[in-house]
């Protein structure tokens, strides 16, 4: 028998890999008017619209039964001023779509270079991730281009999937083609996939799919810890960082990176720690950002709770729902985090009153 979501984790690897290259492509191409500001006041790009294209497209060809949770939508492109980008945005992804790529020719699945998509086919695709999720049943999770700030500075960005089934996360994958293959080596240049399928482990592996190297969350102490944080202060709330690293006797800086590479970090070791806290300003987190790092962490032998110490529920819809924040780490070091989280905020509660 073939081990659980074999074919899934091949379709997902697969397609990361195709629009790790579209991005890593476009990003050397893109121009000022390539991109667009949304109504959050986020950024996008013509990068992100086609990978969810070509993501989308791989997995309706070999599960046309699966919903799936994308960030992107094509209302923008669907509208005249935005004929230009839509233009762009289908010749991408066909061009990645019926690249060889030396992916096998298994066309059940629809891995090898397929056939070029219509228009209509492509804005279909990009609109086939407007599923409003929840606690059953299956759902691919899709954010195209994670860290897309990090993407347009050439610095980290991730490619990120998941498959959730019953509100689990049973296979995440990410593509990281700005992140070096061995930090301690950096003439092996850039370009990673990170995998996970539950009770399955965590792997590397190159972004043309070779040596799958498997990784486990080494233990660390507040003496070789580093805490993994955003580099947009928006996104989280840097100072508190500081005050749980200061609470726990860490002395290394922080390492800010973008993205979901910051998961595949904390599974090969690096840093020691993920601390993600809102800014209070109300935001949810969605499960995109979230649900392929969960898997890694986990399956590398990490925890990952919010503040209260609780898990990230993934059956809520869209979202992770109200805000608690995000603590991944090796199983070791986990509670010890969770406490300094715990009285940075009840420092912060007292200060209040
Ligand atoms: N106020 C906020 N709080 C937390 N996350 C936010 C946020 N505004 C945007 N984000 C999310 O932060 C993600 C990037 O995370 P990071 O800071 O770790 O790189 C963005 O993903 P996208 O770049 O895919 O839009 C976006 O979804
Ligand atoms: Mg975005
Ligand atoms: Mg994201
Ligand atoms: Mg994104």
């Amino acid at each position: 028998m073939s081990q659980a979501y074999s074919a899934e984790e091949e379709v997902a690897v697969a397609a990361v890999r195709r629009a790790s290259h579209l991005t890593s492509a476009v990003f050397n191409k893109l121009v000022k008017n390539e991109t667009l500001t949304k109504g959050d006041k986020s950024p996008v790009t013509v990068g992100d619209f086609a990978a969810q294209a070509v993501i989308s497209s791989m997995l309706k060809h070999a599960f046309p039964e699966d919903p799936i949770v994308g960030e992107e939508d094509a209302a923008e492109l669907r509208i005249e001023s935005g004929k230009e980008m839509k233009d762009r945005i289908v010749a991408l992804a066909n061009e990645a779509l019926t690249e060889e790529l030396g992916l096998g020719d298994n066309q059940n699945w629809g891995i090898g270079p397929g056939q070029e998509k219509t228009d209509a086919e492509i804005l279909d695709a990009i609109d086939r991730g407007n599923y409003e999720g929840g606690s059953s049943g299956r759902m691919w999770t899709i954010d195209p281009i994670d860290g897309t700030k990090g993407f347009l500075r050439g610095e980290q960005y991730a490619v990120c999937l998941s498959l959730i089934v019953d509100a689990q996360v049973q296979v995440g994958v990410i593509g990281c083609p700005n992140l070096p293959i061995d930090p301690a080596n950096p003439e092996k240049g850039t370009g990673v996939i990170f995998k996970a399928v539950r009770g399955q482990g965590t792997h590397q592996l190159t972004l043309s799919g070779a040596n799958p190297t498997p990784l486990r969350i080494p233990p660390s102490t507040p003496s070789t810890l580093a805490f993994l944080e955003s580099v947009e202060a928006a996104h989280s709330k840097l100072s508190f960082n500081d005050r749980v690293a200061s609470l726990l006797g860490i002395i290394r800086p922080p390492v800010r990176m973008d993205s979901q590479a910051k998961y595949g970090c904390l599974v090969r070791g690096e840093g020691g720690a993920y601390l993600r806290m809102p800014t209070g300003v109300g935001y949810r987190e969605k499960i995109w950002d979230h649900a392929p790092g969960h898997i890694l962490v986990e399956e590398a032998g990490g925890v990952v709770t919010d503040s209260r110490g609780e898990p990230l529920n993934f059956g809520l819809g869209r979202t992770l729902g109200e805000n608690y924040g995000v603590i991944a780490a090796g199983k070791d070091i986990h509670p010890l985090v969770l406490g300094a989280v715990q009285k940075a905020l009840a420092e912060e509660t007292k200060a209040k009153v």
